[in-house]
């Protein structure tokens, strides 16, 4: 008979409610024993508009230590993750983090310790593209020869619309991360530095300390080089584009096919608007493959705390070279433990 896996998410907002639904409407055999938001009454509101009846802690020790929570599901703000994931881990509880898996290249290295204790994989990270069908056809594609050497990628990472909080700094560890991450995988080359330029400032963000877009450009050891536009305030859709170009041609990520329409003179299809819709297989692909494997009690076997730590050493460069008027900054990533590799 096939077993029901106990999950419990914390963090219920707009990622936490989204896996909620997938965890119960989407991925087979998973039970959502408990949730847990800081925000009294957030969770249960968002349980009730679901439909779905579950524990509702108000603090998430409570959550990771109740034993009906098997495995637990952490959706909540950035700053959060590190104390999370670390209570999760001290529970012995398998642990999937949303990106990015911490706040900084510290906090990343203190999660790998950890979770070297109990001597397997505990932990996964949320970098879903590894699982975006378009994106394994791209890597595919590239590992096949078909393009000869990669030479450079041109990537761009636009949202439509984000709050005034949200800074610089959450435009590199929070959405410029996806490339940082998925970049070095597609081509299998690590990165040899990092800097970021900073265009004209929008006029749809007050804060004249926030800089939106943002030009960030890696060089791979190889000498690939990548540029990443990210702006987070684009105003007209979600608009995630990914160029390969090689010596003997050009592997582009498709954008997800929308009905044309043609009228009034007019031939127009839709742009998508929010990640929710653009990554919707990947995020169902992710949660099946994590499921399946910590189910059987096996370790999960996407993204890792390595690749979270990974990550965040370029991430934190990469913040660095904004501190530093646009100062090139030089990476010197360390070999993955053995630990990581098996
Ligand atoms: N993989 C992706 O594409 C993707 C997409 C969206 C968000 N995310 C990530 O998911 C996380 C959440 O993003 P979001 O957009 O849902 O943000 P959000 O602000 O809507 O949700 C975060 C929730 O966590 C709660 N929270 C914060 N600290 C908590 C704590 N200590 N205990 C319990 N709850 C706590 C907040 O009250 C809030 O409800 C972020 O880290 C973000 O980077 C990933
Ligand atoms: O947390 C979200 C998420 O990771 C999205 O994929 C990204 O486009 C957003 O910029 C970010 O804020």
């Amino acid at each position: 008979m096939t077993k029901t896996t106990k999950v419990g998410i914390i963090g219920i907002g707009f990622i936490g409610s989204d896996h909620l639904n997938r965890l119960t409407k989407t991925i087979a055999n998973v039970d959502v024993t408990a949730v847990c938001d800081i925000v009294p009454g957030k969770a249960q509101k968002v349980l009730d508009e679901q439909g779905l009846q579950a524990k509702d802690f108000a603090d998430y020790h409570e959550l990771i230590n109740d034993p009906e929570v098997e495995v637990v599901v952490c959706t909540a703000s950035n700053e959060a993750h590190y104390e999370i994931v670390m209570a999760a881990l001290k529970a012995g509880k398998f642990c999937f983090c949303e990106k990015p898996l911490a706040l900084d290249a510290k906090q990343c290295m203190d999660v790998v310790e950890e979770e070297q204790k109990h001597g397997r994989r505990m932990l996964q990270v949320g970098f879903m593209r590894h699982y975006a069908p378009e994106y394994v056809q791209l890597k595919n594609i590239i590992d096949s020869g078909q393009i000869g050497a990669p030479l450079m990628a041109d990537c761009r990472h636009y949202n439509q619309t984000q709050p005034e909080e949200y800074d610089s700094t959450r435009s590199i560890i929070e959405t410029a991360i996806h490339e940082i991450d998925v970049m070095h995988w597609l081509l299998n080359d690590d990165y040899k530095n990092i800097k970021v330029y900073l265009p004209k400032q929008t006029r749809h963000v007050q804060n004249k300390d926030i800089r939106d877009p943002q030009i960030v450009v890696m060089e791979t050891k190889s000498g690939i080089n990548i540029s990443v536009e990210v702006f987070v305030r684009c105003q007209y859709g979600y608009d995630i584009k990914c160029d390969v170009i090689g010596e003997e041609g050009v592997a582009e990520l498709p954008t997800v096919p929308q009905v044309a329409l043609r009228k009034n003179a007019k031939y127009s299809t839709e742009i998508l608007t929010d990640w929710k819709a653009r990554f919707e297989s990947a995020y169902d692909i992710e949660f099946r493959d994590f499921i399946a494997h910590v189910s059987e009690d096996k370790s999960p076997a996407g993204p890792s705390a390595w690749d979270g730590y990974v990550a965040a050493v370029t991430a934190d460069a990469a913040l660095k070279s904004i501190e530093e008027g646009g100062k090139t900054q030089d990476l010197d990533i360390p070999e993955s433990p053995k630990f990581y590799k098996e």
